[in-house]
């Protein structure tokens, strides 16, 4: 691959009151497939129960807090696992192709098209006033919304196999996001979103 080509690059996705940016694929020594394997068989995978306007729910989705500090959102209180090394290489990688620092992660496994994630914001106080979240993504592709706070105005994103998007500036206060649920037969999708937890 040409180094200097606008694929190796974080590309600005043009957007009001906020900053995104995609990178095509996170270079790294390792395949997709390989690091998409991995991370499925390294992970302690949990599911979780959440209380959603007074209810408990079992998450559509499978979920582990990897980093130096612990995590709360939704009543959930998670305590931190140690980075594994492969963690710890996507997290340099990450570095690199962003100039941000992060030290924690959470991954998401999405099972199947039944999985998915509510629209919200990663506006947690922890996480400082512009948040900037790093959210890499392998296996199957999913659409992640973007809804505006105010004007409802809807954004979509589809997020393939080694993709990398950056949310950065006030985008975690003006707009929501989420993946919806889709009635198309398909696979197993990870994403891991870094983050800086200070
Ligand atoms: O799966 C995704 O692309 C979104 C994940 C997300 O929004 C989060 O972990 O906060
Ligand atoms: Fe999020």
């Amino acid at each position: 691959m040409d180094l200097f080509s606008d694929e190796a690059q974080l590309q600005a996705i043009p957007i009001e009151d906020g900053e995104l940016a995609l990178l095509h694929r996170l270079p790294l020594p390792l395949s997709n497939a390989e690091v998409f394997e991995r991370l499925l068989q390294e992970t302690a995978w949990r599911h979780d129960s959440v209380v959603v306007y007074g209810k408990r729910h079992l998450q559509p989705r499978l979920t582990a807090w990897y980093g130096e500090a612990s995590y709360t959102y939704s009543g959930l209180r998670l305590e931190p696992l140690p980075m594994t090394p492969l963690l710890a290489q996507l997290r340099g990688a990450v570095e690199a192709a962003t100039g941000h620092r992060y030290n924690s992660v959470l991954l998401n496994h999405y099972r199947n098209g039944q999985d998915s994630m509510g629209m919200h914001s990663d506006d947690e106080p922890e996480l400082g006033p512009h948040p900037v979240i790093a959210s890499l993504s392998y296996g199957a592709t999913r659409t992640f919304i973007l809804r505006h706070k105010r004007s409802k105005r809807t954004v979509k994103l589809d997020l393939a196999d080694g993709n990398l998007l950056l949310m950065t500036g006030s985008l975690q206060e003006n707009w929501l996001h989420g993946i919806n649920k889709t009635a198309k037969p398909i696979g197993s999708r990870l994403n891991l979103t870094f983050r800086y937890i200070g």
